[in-house]
């Protein structure tokens, strides 16, 4: 199997999940790198899985970048800027599992991941899929916001994937208007979306998933997957329609990072070859075992 590249590019946190009344274990995650870290872990060692960011020059920051490194993910996009640390959140979980978080990230380092366009345009030259959400560019500036979109369209452009999880935070947008129009215009330069129902009634007041998979179509983007918590994936593409349904229930400890090991799980299968249902299978399957666990990491 040929070697390629990935780069998900986005913002990776210091992790505090609640494990006891007032108890929190530390770990690092943030949306992107927990796509990054588990695609790691499912694709051949001979593919290079690497995450753009930018971090601190702080402890926390030297930890976060050592954990990455361990993780096996390559680390030569990732930039420490000093005067900066990283951004803090904090999981607490309901009796049924469902996950709230509390951030601390309003001048994380991160934010600045994309003000260099010389530094972006580098680091995905040589990727065969680059990975973006709706929380990479809600972080950036206007300004940076455009260089980012700017280079994913070229990266479309020359027959290279775009995978985009819109992964709407209305908090971290400055109105729902910017929040639409860029979430639309990062579709529009993506290959493979992989939305969530229903928290796409934030963006537009479609109806229901079949109004999703239309919409994101309609930006041209051609393989559409609807992610649907433990209901049924809804996937279109080229080749055809599927419903997927989870294998069975679990009963979620901590729903943290469900969506996004999906993601990695189905893009990984996707790229070594397995068609369209067997990919959101497997990715059914892992995110299974993701809230199982406390935290958006889950090693098994
Ligand atoms: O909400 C965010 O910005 C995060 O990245 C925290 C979590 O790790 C992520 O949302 C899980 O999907």
């Amino acid at each position: 199997m040929s070697h390629k590249r990935i780069l998900s590019i986005g913002e990776c946190m210091v992790e505090l999940a609640a494990s006891a009344p007032g108890t929190y274990r530390q770990g690092f995650a943030g949306d992107t790198f927990n796509t990054a870290w588990h695609m790691r872990r499912v694709l051949p060692a001979s593919w290079e899985v690497a995450y753009l960011t930018c971090i601190g020059t702080d402890p926390m920051s030297d930890r976060m970048l050592a954990f990455m490194a361990e993780s096996g993910i390559a680390t030569d996009a990732v930039t420490q800027l000093p005067r900066t640390t990283p951004g803090l959140y904090m999981i607490d979980t309901d009796a049924s599992g469902e996950r709230s978080f509390t951030y601390w990230r309003s001048a994380s380092a991160a934010r600045h991941l994309a003000d260099d366009p010389d530094r972006l345009a580098r680091a995905t030259e040589g990727a065969d899929l680059v990975y973006v959400s709706g929380i990479t560019l809600a972080i950036l500036s206007p300004q940076a916001r455009d260089t980012l979109l700017t280079i994913l369209a070229q990266v479309k452009a020359t027959g290279r994937h775009v995978a985009f999880d819109s992964n709407i935070r209305p908090g971290l947008w400055e109105t729902p208007r910017i929040m639409r129009e860029t979430l639309m215009a990062a579709a529009a330069a993506a290959t493979i979306a992989l939305p969530t129902w229903p928290d796409e009634t934030a963006l537009c007041d479609d109806a229901d998933e079949e109004a999703v998979i239309a919409r994101y179509r309609g930006a041209g983007v051609a393989e559409v997957v609807v992610k649907s918590g433990p209901g049924p994936a809804r996937i279109v593409s080229d080749r055809g329609t599927w419903q997927v349904a989870p294998e069975g229930r679990v009963a979620p400890v901590d729903t943290t990072g469900a969506g996004d090991s999906f993601n990695a799980a189905y893009l990984a299968a996707r790229l070594t070859g397995a068609p369209e249902p067997e990919a959101a299978r497997g990715a059914h399957a892992l995110a299974g075992k993701v809230i199982c666990e406390r935290g958006a990491l889950c090693a098994v």
